[in-house]
């Protein structure tokens, strides 16, 4: 078992934000969280992280609703990277990726070779192990958004949520992150806009509208033009790509 939801709603007023979605994850897949701007997906994915509670349903991690679980221990299993995540401080990149070890540390425990291993590890799979030195405030927008991931490897979770990792990314970093996720044997969930990727890297894909979860499947079963054009009003066709085997869409209005 996994990170799940079973029937959660959360809502800011009276408006319903999140409403009565319910998923089951199998553990180690990767599942791209689809669905136009405004749709819910970073509130469904705050909920799963337990940063928000909902005002329905139960976020669950291994069947065990995560309300009972104690914050250092949540933190030592669910990673997560939002879209909007700051740094405050001008530290380090090696350093703020040490701070993804401090759920596996007592106020007693001291700082391992195991833990220097672990960082280098993790800045190396996003390509930043040569930055390791450099000031938080000299990085471009990218190069931030791979240390918050460096970050997020570093706390070796079983379950990982990104929000819109590939923003600020070129391309090659895109394919180099979607194919490290989709790669890990860790549960990700990852709410992305690059239809494409999502048929090339994801297992699953979940599909929101309006707070509402309205297709769920492979990406063979999901990624359909009447899907497409009902959720983003585009014309699409698709096709197997001869090249990698997966879905490919073209946009065509
Ligand atoms: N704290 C909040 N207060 C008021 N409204 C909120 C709050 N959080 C989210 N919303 C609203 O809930 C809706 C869903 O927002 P959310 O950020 O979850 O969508 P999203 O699918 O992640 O969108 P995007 O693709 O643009 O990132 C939006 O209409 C947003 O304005």
């Amino acid at each position: 078992m996994s990170i799940g939801a079973e029937n959660v709603s959360w809502k800011v007023g009276n408006k319903v934000i999140v409403d009565n979605v319910s998923l089951t994850v199998s553990p180690g897949a990767t599942v791209g969280l689809l669905g136009p701007n405004g749709s819910g997906k970073s509130s469904l994915l705050r909920l799963l992280a337990g940063i928000r509670r909902p005002h329905a349903g139960t976020v669950t991690l291994d069947g065990k609703a995560i309300r009972y679980i104690a914050k250092k221990q949540l933190a030592r299993r669910i990673a997560f990277v939002e879209q909007h995540a700051a740094t405050e401080a001008n530290m380090r990149v090696r350093d703020v990726v040490k701070l993804g070890r401090i759920p596996h540390h007592s106020p007693f425990s001291s700082w391992s070779r195991e833990d220097d291993k672990i960082v280098d590890e993790a800045l190396e799979r996003v390509e930043m192990l040569q930055c390791s030195d450099r000031r938080w405030q000299s990085l471009s927008g990218g190069e931030r958004q791979r240390v918050h991931i460096a970050r997020a490897l570093a706390q070796t979770p079983g379950e990982i949520l990104l929000d819109e990792p590939t923003n600020h990314l070129d391309i090659h970093h895109q394919i180099q992150l979607m194919k490290l996720i989709s790669e890990l044997a860790v549960t990700s969930i990852v709410a992305i806009h690059d239809l494409n990727h999502a048929a090339m890297f994801c297992d699953a894909l979940i599909v929101m509208q309006n707070g509402n979860v309205i297709a769920r499947g492979t990406p063979e079963q999901v990624l359909t033009e009447s899907l497409l054009w009902q959720v983003f009003q585009v014309e699409t066709r698709i096709e197997v790509s001869p090249y990698h085997g997966k879905k490919h869409i073209h946009f065509i209005s």
